[in-house]
């Protein structure tokens, strides 16, 4: 049974209570970092016409949500992905080979739903390794770091690369500040105007974000699992909606006549009976 902590003493939780972990428990669709700014849901909550089809007593199970994370070597996709996961930074840098990859489970409107996070190399090396993860993401996290501005250059280069290989797919696009904390209030209000031009240019959503004092992580985090969640269940209601149009324009089956004369005839020979009718 889990235990919770009151004034220094473990109590028993009792079995009736569910506790949810605040990080991954969305039940409103999260707000943008700027909302006046998004290309994406400028809404409040998510679509009425969302919340009524999941109402229905079917469950609906949906598959995990591939998100990829791209950007130059060292601008810390690894630290926001694992600041978001493990809540840890790590101040030394380790580059990534090739891709890592992290599971998070969410439960978005009491369904469960998780972000398959992959973290690919910047370094160019590994570009061709990384590129071939690029496949069927759903979410592209095209990551800048803000005290660099060749860095911010870069970003269309990654973001076009990534789309490439998702052709098909209208994934979601962010575009991601890091390592806010480093930077003056001046020089983030400066970077913030530059960068918010360039997320416009590439139709992404924009935000600024710290994984050293956690500015904004989860808040980014929540957003991309609402927002992808949202948009799986919309496409759900499109092909229910498709399978019900092939359906209904399925020629009918043709109505079978069927004679009794012609049944009984070729049952019974009529006996001659003295019957008179
Ligand atoms: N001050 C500060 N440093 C950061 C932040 N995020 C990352 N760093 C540091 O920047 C360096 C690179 O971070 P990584 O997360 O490894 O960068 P990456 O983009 O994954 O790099 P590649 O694996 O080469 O693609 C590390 O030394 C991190 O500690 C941040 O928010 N603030």
């Amino acid at each position: 049974m889990p235990h919770v902590l009151r004034q220094n003493m473990l109590l028993p939780v009792p079995p009736s209570v569910v506790l949810h972990d605040p990080r991954t428990h969305i039940r409103h669709l999260p707000p943008a970092y700027s909302p006046a700014q998004t290309p994406l849901s400028r809404e409040r909550d998510f679509a009425p016409t969302v919340r009524y089809h999941l109402d229905s007593p079917r469950k609906p199970k949906f598959r995990p949500c591939k998100v990829i994370f791209v950007g130059d070597c060292s601008v810390g996709k690894t630290a926001i992905v694992n600041r978001f996961c493990f809540d840890r930074f790590q101040s030394n840098y380790k580059a990534t080979i090739g891709v890592d990859f992290e599971l998070e489970n969410f439960t978005v409107l009491g369904h469960n739903y998780s972000l398959e996070m992959w973290d690919t190399a910047g370094q160019e090396r590994f570009k061709c390794i990384a590129g071939a993860y690029y496949r069927n993401a759903s979410v592209v996290v095209v990551t800048y770091d803000m005290t660099k501005r060749d860095t911010l250059e870069s970003a269309r280069k990654w973001l076009s690369s990534a789309l490439n290989y998702n052709v098909n797919q209208k994934p979601l696009v962010f575009l991601v500040g890091t390592k806010a904390d480093l930077l003056s209030k001046e020089e983030f209000m400066r970077m913030e105007r530059l960068a918010g031009v360039a997320a416009a240019e590439l139709q992404a959503e924009y935000w600024s974000v710290s994984a050293r004092s956690g500015f904004k992580i989860t808040e980014l985090f929540q957003r991309i699992a609402g927002l992808a969640f949202e948009t799986a269940v919309k496409k759900e209601m499109e092909n229910l909606k498709d399978t019900k149009i092939e359906e209904t324009t399925q020629p009918p089956v043709k109505s079978q006549s069927f004679d009794l004369r012609n049944f009984f005839s070729s049952r019974f020979t009529p006996q001659k009976s003295g019957c008179s009718c």
